[in-house]
């Protein structure tokens, strides 16, 4: 990993990105990673991540939206079928499971949505939560209820990146500052 005043480059699986930042209240600039939109460092991520997932995880689960393409080359890779969590109510959804997510680092309070027939999919499992980014742990500990709230247990969590000082016992590829 490579920085900047303003930049922050980082490698994985002999893939590079330069991270762009956003400018968020008096922390200074936040470095944002993208999977959207961004096949070939998503595959070279998830690649890097299947060793990681923790042993005896029967499913993963995870939430939309940048996670999301991250946790299906996962899936594909692993052959461990995955479940995904939704930031907001579709007409569709039966009998949802619904968890608020305390204070995020960056952003707005969010609320979690897990369509009944999906929740299902988690009982009596073994389950761990996949993220894109863990910072300040509150969206992975909203992931954690779910699973418990649905009846699995919650197996492990692992993340691309850890970005800050979270206390969760995360398995992570790589750290990044708070602020550049
Ligand atoms: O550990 P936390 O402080 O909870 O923050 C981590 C979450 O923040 C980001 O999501 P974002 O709000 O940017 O949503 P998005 O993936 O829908 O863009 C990231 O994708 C994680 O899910």
């Amino acid at each position: 990993m490579t920085s900047t005043q303003q930049e922050l480059t980082v490698t994985i699986g002999g893939v590079s990105r330069t991270l762009p930042t956003v400018r968020a209240g008096g922390m200074g600039r936040v470095p944002l990673v993208e999977f959207i939109g961004d096949s070939e460092f998503t595959n070279a991520v998830a690649q890097e991540m299947v060793a990681l997932i923790p042993e005896g995880t029967e499913v993963l689960l995870t939430v939309v939206t940048n996670a999301l393409p991250l946790t299906h080359e996962l899936s594909d890779r692993s052959g461990l079928p995955y479940v995904c969590a939704r930031k907001k109510r579709r007409t569709y959804m039966q009998n949802p499971i619904i968890q608020d997510v305390p204070s995020m680092t960056l952003g707005v309070a969010e609320t979690l949505w897990l369509d009944g027939p999906h929740a299902a999919r988690l009982k009596g499992k073994q389950v761990t939560v996949v993220q894109d980014v863990v910072a300040s742990g509150g969206t992975a500990q909203a992931l954690a209820r779910l699973v418990e709230r649905a009846g699995g247990t919650v197996n492990g969590y692992l993340a691309a990146f850890r970005q800050g000082d979270s206390t969760l016992p995360l398995v992570a590829l790589q750290s990044l500052p708070k602020t550049l």
